[in-house]
């Protein structure tokens, strides 16, 4: 399921940086394939040690490694970003681009709002910065995404009762009549319980990103002296049985009356303050329209109908150790909608 999943927030990504899908049956043009193996090599190489890190001494007898390879990968797709920012670019001089936005939806793209940015303020708006931001967004929105979507389909499929129970919900708040939108999900307080604590127990950022102290100070008893790295464990916060009652457990009831993620810094799966996600809001839509979607369409069972295994595996987003598998049935309710054109 990961897989798929991958592609869906790569499509949606993607069409919001340039107007274009990527992936999925439909696309196997070279541009689309280019694009999958860049991807595939970011993640190869992203969960990758460096050797010289441990072997300093490989440096000085001309061992490239890790970063020879990073290097070349960079190369590449900041060429591939640089095609896509030229084409925007000449659609947008054109006279039909001038009147059309490239999504054709009437929506600006991310790229069309940074070049517009790049008339009023060029020496900051440079092709770089561009390419950087297209880059950045791309790599902590999918991995992310896709691995919270694969860790909470697990959990439903390990506990049928709350995935019958969210089915129900989407049922009596939504109906057959058309599949779940954007603006339904407000009406689904138990779906967003699901994706609470499937962040609760699986956060994809399980360390937050690294901290450096401006100033000596004091932590929970230890003192810190300014300009130490500090890496903050929101694993074990979120699992601390001083904090949490069961922290293993998936106790939906817990999350009755609870507003938002932020509770007193118990639960921080997005991080908190200036560095924390800056997509906090998308990736709950994202998280919560697709695992609505698969819910609503779908019965959905184990391949050998046991358990889903949960073991943790290592990598810095916290990925499932064996990934998901599972069968789906479209659901009988739900036959007249998909047969729709
Ligand atoms: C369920 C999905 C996601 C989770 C759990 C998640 C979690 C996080 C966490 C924990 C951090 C570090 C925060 C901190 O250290 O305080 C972070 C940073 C970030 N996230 Fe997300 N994220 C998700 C999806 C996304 C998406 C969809 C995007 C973009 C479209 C995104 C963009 C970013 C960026 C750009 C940063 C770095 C911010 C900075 O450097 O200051 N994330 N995210």
């Amino acid at each position: 399921m990961k897989s798929v999943f991958f592609e869906l927030i790569l499509n949606v990504i993607m069409r919001m940086i340039g107007g274009k899908s990527y992936c999925g049956e439909k696309l196997k043009g070279v541009e689309s394939k280019e694009f999958r193996q860049i991807v595939a090599e970011s993640f190869r190489l992203g969960g990758a040690s460096n050797l010289v890190d441990f072997l300093p001494v490989l440096r000085w007898i001309g061992y490239g490694g890790l970063e020879k390879s990073l290097l070349v990968l960079q190369e590449k797709r900041a060429r591939f970003m640089q095609r896509l920012l030229e084409e925007h670019k000449t659609k947008m001089s054109s006279d039909e681009g001038k009147d059309k936005n490239l999504d054709g939806q009437g929506k600006k793209t991310m790229i069309e709002v940074l070049l517009s940015l790049q008339e009023s303020e060029p020496e900051y708006y440079t092709n770089d910065i561009i390419i950087s931001l297209m880059l950045v967004i791309l790599t902590t929105a999918t991995d992310t995404s896709a691995g919270t979507m694969e860790w909470a389909m697990s959990l439903l499929l390990n506990n049928p009762d709350v995935l019958k129970k969210a089915q129900t919900e989407i049922d009596h708040q939504i109906g057959s009549d058309h599949f779940i939108d954007e603006s339904d999900l407000a009406k689904l307080p138990y779906l967003h319980c699901i994706i609470n604590k499937t962040l609760r127990l699986y956060p994809a950022g399980p360390l937050l990103l690294p901290r450096q102290s401006s100033e000596e100070c004091m932590v929970g008893g230890y003192r810190i002296p300014r300009g130490t790295i500090l890496l903050v464990n929101m694993w074990a916060i979120q699992h601390d049985p001083k904090i949490w009652e069961d922290p293993s457990e998936f106790k939906l009831e817990r999350f009755d009356g609870f507003e938002g993620v932020r509770d007193g810094f118990k639960l921080m799966p997005f991080g908190a303050g200036r560095r924390s996600c800056p997509c906090e809001g998308l990736a709950l839509r994202m998280v919560g329209l697709a695992l609505g979607s698969l819910i609503q369409c779908f019965d959905w069972e184990t391949l050998d109908k046991g358990m889903v295994d949960m073991t943790e595996g290592p990598g810095l987003t916290l990925p499932k150790a064996h990934s998901l598998q599972a069968k789906c049935r479209p659901r009988p309710t739900m036959l007249k909608l998909f047969s729709q054109p």
